[in-house]
Formats: C-alpha cells, sequence, structure tokens
C-alpha cells in the first residue's frame, strides 16, 4: 500500500476572502499529483482538490458569486507518477483531466521534448478544449508540417452567477528551448498580431491574463501596458507561475498578478471584487473601486477542510475519491514505492549553506558525481564534471530513499558530454564564467541565471538580500530568510521563545511577503532560510596527488552545453561543437539512483 503521509498539525488560520469572481490556482504542479508523501503541510493530492473544488463551488453558488480554476502550466516531469512510466505520464494526464479546470495554458516543461509536444496537443488539449489557451504558441503538425495554434488563441466567456463578460487569455514566457514541433511566439510579437487586437477592443468587464510567466519578469509587465493602453478602467487579473514562488505583483489599482508556488504545494486564491459592468456603465467603471485579495494554500485536507467548511466526514466526494484511487492504483503499478536505499539525513538545496554537509549540491560534488559519472575508457584522465544546480529539483529527507525520490530530485533526460584534453589552464576558468555571468554571454538564452533553480532567476524584490559573497564566489542575488523576516527561535521548551507559552507553537514554513502585505500565507508559519546556489557546481575528479594536471577532461550535464563552447572561448580555448562528444549516456537521474543504492543501504 502507498504509505500514507504524517498528519498535517493545525495552525492558525487565514481566511479566504471572496469577491464576485474568485479563482483557485496551480502552477508548477510538475506531476505531483500524488501530493508530498514526506511533508504533511503538501499532503493532499489531486483527489482531494477535486472534492475541494465541487465544494467551493458550492460555496460560490450559496453566496452567489463565480469561482474559475485556472493551472498555469508545466504540469509534467518532476515526479515519479509522471517521469516514471514508458510513455511519460501514461497515468498523469487521465488523473490532472478530472479536474474541471476553466483557463489553462502550457508550461516550458510541457516544450522541452517533442514527444511532450505532442501528447500536449493529442491528450491535454482536446480534453479542455474549451479551456485551454495558447495565445503565443504554435504546434507543428508531424502529417503536414503545418504550423498551427496549440489551442485557441484567447477565450471569451460570461461567468455563471454574476453574469460578467471575461477575456481571458493565455501566454507562455519568451522561451526558445523549446523542441522542433513547436513554435513560442515572443510576447512583444504576439500583441501586434491581429487577433490579439481584437481580443483586447472587446470590452469585457474583466480580462484574465494567465500565463506561464514569473511575475517580475518583463512579459507580463509589457502584455499590462498594451492592454491598459486600450482599456483605461478594466480591472485585470494576472495569474502566472515558473518561479515557483509564491509572490502577488500590483500593476496598477485595478490589476494585479498572483503567482502561486510549485510542486502542487500551493493553491492559490485570487478574488476580484468591485467589478462593474463596463459595456453598460463606462462611467460606474471608472470611479469603481476594484479590489484584490490574495491567499496561499498550504495543500493539506485540514485547511481545505477549514476553507471548504466541512467535516473530515464530508470532505471527500465521490468523484475526489476516485481519482485518488487513481493515483494509488498508478503509484502501485509504477512500484513508485520500491525502497533504493535509506537517507541518513536530510540534504537540502537551499535551505542549508553551499558548500556545506547539509547541501545536496556539495553531497553530488563530493560523493556522487566521482563514483559514478565516469567513462570506463577515460576513468584515470583528470576531469573537471559540471552540473547546474537547476538540474536538482528537490531536497532529500531522512529515510527511505525510494524509485520516486530520484525523479524528484532530477527528472531530466540530460546525460554527460565532455571536451577531451582540455588545457587545465583554460578548464578551471570555465566554472567561474558560468557563475559570474556577465558580457561573454550575450543577454537573451545564454543568460546564466537559465542554469540555477527557478526560485533564483527573477526574484522578488521583498525576498531580502543575502550580504555580498566575495568576489570570487559570484552569486546572483537570493536571499536569506532571516533578514526577509524574523524567525521565531525557539526556546528550550519548545515553545516559541515570546514569554506567552499559551501561543501555538508555529511549524515552519512559507511566510511570504509580496506587494500585497504580509498576510497572504493561509496558514500561519515560522519562517525557514534560505541560501542562494551558484549556477553550476563542480566535481574535480582523479586529480593528482601534488600539482595540477596539464590537460583536464571537461566533462558537462548536456544542457549546459550552450555555454560551454562560448566560456571555453573566453577562457582562451578555441573549441567548436565538434569537440564534444558523449562522455556517458547514464542521467543524472541514473547516477544519483545507482550511488544511493551502493552507499545507503542501512537504516530504514
Ligand atoms: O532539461 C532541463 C530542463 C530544465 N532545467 C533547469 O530547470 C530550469 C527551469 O525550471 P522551471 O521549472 O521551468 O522553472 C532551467 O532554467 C534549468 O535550470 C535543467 O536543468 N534541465
Amino acid at each position: 500500500a502507498q504509505p500514507e503521509a504524517p498528519a498535517p498539525v493545525a495552525a492558525p488560520m487565514r481566511d479566504l476572502e471572496w469577491g464576485q469572481i474568485n479563482f483557485l490556482h496551480t502552477t508548477d504542479i510538475h506531476g505531483w499529483l500524488g501530493g508530498h508523501l514526506q511533508e504533511a503541510q503538501y499532503s493532499a493530492d489531486w483527489g482531494d482538490y477535486v472534492s475541494f473544488v465541487e465544494h467551493m463551488h458550492r460555496k460560490a453558488n450559496e453566496k452567489g458569486v463565480d469561482l474559475l480554476i485556472v493551472d498555469t502550466g508545466d504540469r509534467v516531469e518532476g515526479n515519479g507518477l509522471y517521469d516514471g512510466s514508458d510513455p511519460k505520464g501514461n497515468y498523469t494526464y487521465d488523473i490532472f483531466g478530472q479536474q474541471n479546470l476553466d483557463i489553462l495554458c502550457t508550461g516550458n516543461h510541457e516544450l522541452y521534448q517533442e514527444d511532450t509536444v505532442a501528447r500536449e496537443h493529442s491528450i491535454t488539449v482536446p480534453h479542455f478544449k474549451k479551456s485551454y489557451i495558447a495565445s503565443n504558441l504554435d504546434y507543428i503538425e508531424p502529417e503536414t508540417g503545418n504550423q498551427i495554434p496549440q489551442a485557441k488563441r484567447y477565450i471569451k466567456f460570461k461567468t455563471k452567477n454574476q453574469n460578467y463578460t471575461v477575456v481571458a487569455l493565455g501566454f507562455i514566457f519568451d522561451f526558445d528551448r523549446n523542441a522542433n514541433n513547436s513554435v513560442v511566439v515572443p510576447v512583444a510579437e504576439t500583441m501586434k498580431q491581429e487577433w490579439f487586437q481584437s481580443a483586447i477592443r472587446e470590452k469585457p468587464d474583466l480580462f484574465v491574463v494567465i500565463g506561464h510567466v514569473g511575475l517580475r519578469m518583463a512579459e507580463f509587465e509589457q502584455i499590462f501596458k498594451v492592454i491598459r493602453d486600450e482599456n483605461w478602467y478594466t480591472p485585470i487579473a494576472f495569474l502566472g507561475g515558473h518561479a515557483h514562488v509564491r509572490d502577488a505583483r500590483r500593476f496598477d489599482d485595478k490589476a494585479v498578478a498572483i503567482a502561486s508556488g510549485r510542486y502542487f504545494e500551493t493553491i492559490g486564491w485570487l478574488s476580484v471584487d468591485g467589478i462593474s459592468k463596463r459595456k453598460t456603465d463606462v462611467a460606474t467603471s471608472a470611479r469603481a473601486g476594484v479590489t484584490f485579495k490574495r491567499r496561499y494554500i498550504d495543500n493539506n485536507v485540514l485547511g481545505l477542510q477549514y476553507h471548504a467548511g466541512v467535516d473530515e466526514k464530508n470532505f471527500t466526494t465521490a468523484h475526489g475519491r476516485n481519482v485518488s484511487r487513481m493515483i494509488t492504483e498508478a503509484r502501485k503499478a509504477l512500484n513508485l514505492d520500491h525502497k533504493i536505499g535509506c537517507a541518513p539525513k536530510d540534504l537540502w538545496m537551499t535551505r542549508a549553506q553551499y558548500p556545506s554537509n547539509a547541501s545536496i549540491f556539495t553531497w553530488l560534488e563530493k560523493k556522487v558525481i566521482p563514483d559514478t559519472v565516469i567513462n570506463e575508457e577515460r576513468a584515470d584522465k583528470p576531469r573537471l564534471t559540471i552540473v547546474n544546480t537547476g538540474a536538482v529539483r528537490f531536497d532529500i529527507f531522512e529515510g527511505a530513499f525510494t524509485k520516486d525520490s530520484t525523479y524528484l530530485i532530477s527528472p531530466f533526460t540530460s546525460k554527460f558530454n565532455y571536451v577531451p584534453d582540455v588545457p587545465y589552464a583554460v578548464a578551471k576558468k570555465v566554472l567561474q564564467l558560468l557563475n559570474n555571468g556577465g558580457a561573454v554571454f550575450q543577454a537573451g538564452h545564454l543568460d546564466t541565471k537559465y542554469l540555477s533553480i527557478p526560485e533564483q532567476m527573477a526574484p522578488s524584490p521583498f525576498l531580502g538580500k543575502e550580504p555580498s559573497p566575495p568576489p570570487h564566489v559570484a552569486r546572483p542575488i537570493f536571499y536569506d530568510g532571516e533578514q526577509a523576516q524574523r524567525p521565531l527561535v525557539e526556546d528550550e521548551d519548545g515553545g516559541d521563545n515570546d514569554g506567552d507559552d499559551e501561543e501555538p507553537e508555529l511549524v515552519n514554513g512559507y511566510t511570504t511577503k509580496d506587494d500585497l502585505g504580509d498576510d497572504g500565507d493561509d496558514a500561519v508559519h515560522s519562517p525557514i532560510k534560505f541560501y542562494s546556489v551558484p549556477n553550476c557546481i563542480q566535481a574535480q575528479v582523479a586529480f593528482p596527488e601534488a600539482g595540477d594536471p596539464e590537460t583536464v577532461d571537461l566533462v558537462f550535464i548536456d544542457y549546459v552545453q550552450p555555454w560551454i563552447i562560448p566560456a571555453l572561448k573566453f577562457s582562451g580555448g578555441d573549441y567548436d561543437t565538434d569537440n564534444i562528444t558523449v562522455y556517458t549516456n547514464a542521467t543524472l537521474t541514473d547516477v544519483i539512483a545507482e550511488w544511493v543504492g551502493k552507499h545507503w543501504t542501512e537504516g530504514c
């Protein structure tokens, strides 16, 4: 049977504030439809969400207001439930499709591989015929080579209870590593197209712009400006994603965006009130005070029951139960709970400093890569092996390390390539260039921030700033939770150190600050400290005991390849792609599984 996640601990809660039009929002689920089995706070599964939405629709009907369900992409890659089947997603498309979504769009992870693009086109788009939007995404039909819209460019509809007219658009950021059977049209270009110019002149009561777009990236701002120029008073609700953070951004007093985290940890709530019927009453629209409220719901059943106002006995609906059963059966068929080893301790991506013994990156660099990323024919050659930190997706928790865990940590299909016999004096400069970025890589797709973890790509100004690192350890801006918000320090008896131990002890979790304030999270938590990581890490292997080698093999995970030649050139090495060959066909997922199976053999 599927292991039960520990029960969530009740936390002090903030209520949802309803408006005339309300949104429940998921983004960057990355296959985590089964919830978090090792973290009680995020342990509700997609079936529980189906039950929750049923209750919330009933509530909306009782209040006479509208509820729209939205997903903004990156549904795939990052969890055994998706990555563990062949072909990938054998179970997840059907499970995801059980939710009634009003508006959805594509993320970059639906576009990296040709087969993923094709599955999206043949399964998800037709399943959500009325609600799937692809404002700037085309599909190349394999039979004809024709370039066609991946889905509708925009949709216009009337809301059920309040009878508002809504125009909804659905974008992906200006992504350029998409597979050849897809075309991402840059946002700025899309907005010149005739259909877009007509859409923004439809005179709805509300524009809804969803997108696989980070709120602090340029694209939403560009869209906001163009819509606002044509519609001075119409409220615009933006629902974004991609950056894996909880965030809200206010563009003006009638336009607000939210982002709802990652990995199905968070269900976002956005409500809009004070919307006027624009067609009939432009003067009222101009005066009306529109209010936006947002909440980030921790995805656990206790919280969902709380917000739905339903007790444990009545929460799970027949449909929800059935979806949870589909998940359990899929996990069983995929053997995801198969134990590969036992992690002796937690290893963190950003909750521990890098380098340190608690950092997953230090573990990869010092243990896993040296032992497993090996080309037998060149095993005795000194080598530098580079992996981008973005290739790692999740923490490791002490205890059972399962088949599922390998996909949670790194789901990608990238292999390792190399340039043989590079003078060490040249090769040793590459890592520093990848981590410093700068002028070597012209802006655009070679921006080195794309090597790093999503949370660091376009950070919110509220995330604080680490003290400047020394110049030789260049890091992108990130944050230290302690500066962003003072942590509650536990006192000796486990209380919260405020001298009043009547107060409930807070569980560590999100303590979000955004443009709307610091009261966004539904559960009141004590903050978690985060540390920045570099764009890439490097393992140094088979080096002579004394002195430097003359030459090394420069090995790298193939995702990094576009950056390698320019970095070598800048370091004084004249190489091109002809100098690059396969080092090993193993993926990072494979080598982690191999290492864990060999070394973490005892303890659980
Ligand atoms: O094959 C891949 C694909 C992606 N990455 C890393 O992931 C981020 C993008 O993550 P999102 O979930 O889309 O935000 C990308 O910038 C890379 O750092 C990878 O390493 N390998």
